[in-house]
């Protein structure tokens, strides 16, 4: 078993794995007269494959229990994913390079604010969405189309949250 502690998500710390999806990030400009800020083109979705196409789903997640125990990572090799809290809740971003074997000294785990959603990478080993504290629900954007698209990995994981986190 792989012991971790989840640092706090910053767009350094996360840059080789994908996006962090937040106001604090990319361009930002005045649209419709003023009323809006548009914070644009904060991730890319990648849709890869046969008849590729990007969807929207909404998760409603229970929360997981701390420390987070896992069995598996997992990847999606024909697409991105990015989930975006629509309620403020909190989760745990588990990661690790991609490649087709894993590291375990290359394993990172961080936490959001409540505020910042992630949007993974194609082929990014990642953990499955685990919301931290309370039920969360978030907006998913993803790859639909023909084909397989998760691969898992086994590893034996237990994740902590860092002080103050
Ligand atoms: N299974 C599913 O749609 N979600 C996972 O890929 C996940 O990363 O939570
Ligand atoms: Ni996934």
């Amino acid at each position: 078993m792989l012991d971790i502690t989840a640092q706090p998500l910053t767009r350094e710390v996360f840059s080789e794995f994908g996006d962090v999806v937040d106001t604090l990030a990319g361009t930002s400009f005045a649209i419709n007269a003023g009323r809006a800020m548009r914070h644009h083109d904060l991730a890319r979705v990648e849709t890869l494959g046969e008849g590729a196409r990007a969807q929207l789903s909404i998760f409603v997640s229970k929360p997981v229990e701390l420390p987070f125990e896992l069995e598996f990572l997992e990847r999606h090799p024909l697409g991105s994913q990015a989930f975006v809290p629509m309620d403020g809740s909190r989760f745990l971003v588990v990661v690790a390079p991609v490649g087709e074997a894993i590291d375990p000294g290359s394993v990172r785990a961080f936490v959001t604010n409540g505020r910042q959603g992630v949007n993974y990478r194609a082929s990014v080993w990642h953990a499955p969405l685990a919301v931290l504290e309370r039920s969360g629900e978030l907006l998913v954007v993803d790859r639909g189309g023909e084909g397989a698209n998760c691969d898992v990995h086994p590893l034996r994981l237990r994740v902590g949250l860092a002080a103050g986190c």
